[in-house]
């Protein structure tokens, strides 16, 4: 399993996503002015500031000349995973429905959060179990998930809803304590936790490895 993890000005966790990606596979950095995705087997869209956060979250990084490729990747079943600031970015490109609005207190918070998997079946959550809390750091300002009622509806009868914030800890205001969603097919997934930040348990824990050890299980 390759793994190619999108470098846009500004991203700042890409570094992180390569080493979490290299502890169960191969893992490279591809440049968002290419549209080339150098044959890998999974795209890491990674936290950050793409653009300085200009316009809106996500807004300008979803031109970027990778993107169509990655949307041609995705619609053919490649992995995608969109890890905060990729997550806003894969809501604009319309590979995810919803957006990230900021959140309530209107301040960037960075804090540990507990999860709920909800869906263990998507291409970036089968090795998890269902009920499984997974304790991962979060840190943003623009990560309150907001779609529509009937969205949301529909997220949760298709199994969509991926991680759901633990009692208490849906700090950012998520509509219906949504942390993560995925596209119809599970293969593509956006959270907005961090899990290349929790793969040792030197940093406090090694739950977001999970999420990089269900990849390396799709077959490639
Ligand atoms: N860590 C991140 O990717 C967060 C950055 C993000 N653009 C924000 O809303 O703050």
């Amino acid at each position: 399993m390759k793994f190619g993890i999108v470098r846009f000005p500004g991203s700042c966790d890409e570094v992180d996503a390569l080493v979490a990606a290299r502890r169960v596979g191969e893992a490279e950095l591809l440049w968002h002015g290419d549209a080339d995705l150098r044959g890998v087997d999974a795209v890491i869209i990674p936290g950050g500031f793409s653009y300085g956060d200009h316009l809106r979250v996500g807004a300008i990084a979803r031109f970027a000349p990778v993107m169509g490729e990655i949307e041609r990747f995705a619609a053919t079943g490649g992995l995608v995973l969109g890890i905060c600031n990729g997550f806003q970015v894969l809501c604009e490109a319309g590979l995810l429905s919803g957006a990230l609005l900021p959140n309530t207190s209107l301040k960037f918070v960075c804090r540990q959060v507990g999860l709920e998997v909800v869906n263990a079946s998507t291409s970036w959550t089968g090795a998890c179990s269902v009920g499984e809390t997974l304790s991962i750091p979060a840190k943003h300002t623009t990560g309150r998930y907001y779609a529509p009622d009937p969205v949301l509806d529909e997220l949760e009868a298709n199994g969509q809803v991926v991680l759901r914030y633990r009692a208490g800890e849906n700090f950012n205001g998520s509509a219906r304590d949504i942390a993560a969603v995925s596209n119809p097919a599970g293969n593509v997934v956006g959270l907005m936790p961090h899990p290349e930040h929790a793969v040792d348990l030197l940093t406090g824990s090694a739950d977001g490895l999970k999420l990089f050890e269900s990849a390396a299980r799709v077959p490639a």
